[in-house]
């Protein structure tokens, strides 16, 4: 069972996929961060990102390692744990001009197939191109969308939570996510894009747990498709 996850940011992809996955006892594979480890092994290595020409020669360099644990999602590049520094406004600032570069896409794109061919009980792959690129076979795929504002109030809670210190007013973090979905949705290689046979969710109104019943409910009819009579083996999807 391949689930693909795709989405703007802060439509709750990341804590969306690890419920499903450890309610349904599968693995688990936050794409987003391991193209933010590329792009913090850059930042600290000198590559100019700003450059795509230094990017993409730096591209192959970096070892990055995931771990599909939902419940302990691990990252890391060159044998350092990057699962705090990816995290930094730096990172995040820089990792879309980082992702959009050729040679970076086709490097971690290869380390995703790879990891979700040795899962063997099945993984939820959470990302912007899951389904158009990286699995296009995929069993379920689930396009999540929310409105701009309760993106950007989520956000803001997430950071008020983690540091307890005031946060950027709501517009700001609104314009913020909008420029990061604009540079996804428009880079020239696998655009951030629903794929023509995903279930869009949209979660504007729907608190986490309603999210996690949606999609666990979409996984087991698309199981159900797969294991059943010959010929049925339908998307549920479509
Ligand atoms: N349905 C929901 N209702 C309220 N809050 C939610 C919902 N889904 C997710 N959240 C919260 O919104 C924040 C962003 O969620 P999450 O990190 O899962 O989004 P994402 O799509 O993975 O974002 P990004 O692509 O930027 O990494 C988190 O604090 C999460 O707890
Ligand atoms: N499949 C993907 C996943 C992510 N990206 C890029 O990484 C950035 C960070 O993603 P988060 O989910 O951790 O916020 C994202 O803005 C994209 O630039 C990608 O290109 N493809």
């Amino acid at each position: 069972m391949i689930v693909a996850i795709d989405g703007p940011s802060g439509t709750g992809k990341s804590s969306t996929s690890k419920a499903v996955a450890a309610q349904l006892g599968l693995s688990y594979l936050d794409t987003g961060a391991q193209y933010r480890a590329i792009t913090w092994w850059m930042l600290n290595n000198g590559v100019d990102v700003a450059d795509p020409d230094a990017i993409a020669a730096a591209a192959g360099k970096p070892s990055i390692v995931s771990g599909t644990d939902p419940l302990a999602p691990a990252i890391s590049a060159d044998g350092v744990d990057a699962s705090g520094p990816i995290r930094t406004p730096e990172v995040t600032a820089a990792v879309s001009a980082v992702s959009a570069v050729p040679e970076v896409r086709e490097r971690i794109t290869e380390l995703q197939r790879t990891i979700a061919a040795k899962a063997g009980g099945g993984i939820v792959v959470e990302g912007r191109d899951i389904g158009t690129t990286v699995l296009p076979d995929a069993d379920l795929k689930v396009f999540l969308t929310a409105s701009a504002e309760a993106r950007a109030a989520r956000r803001n809670g997430e950071l008020k939570a983690a540091d307890g210190k005031p946060v950027s007013d709501l517009a700001a973090t609104q314009q913020a996510l909008a420029a990061r979905d604009k540079a996804d949705s428009s880079r020239k290689t696998s655009p951030l894009k629903k794929a023509d046979d995903a279930v869009e969710v949209d979660t504007t109104e729907l608190s986490l747990e309603q999210v996690v019943e949606c999609v666990v409910t979409l996984v087991e009819k698309a199981a159900a498709g797969k294991t059943g009579p010959a010929g049925s083996r339908e998307k549920a999807a479509r």
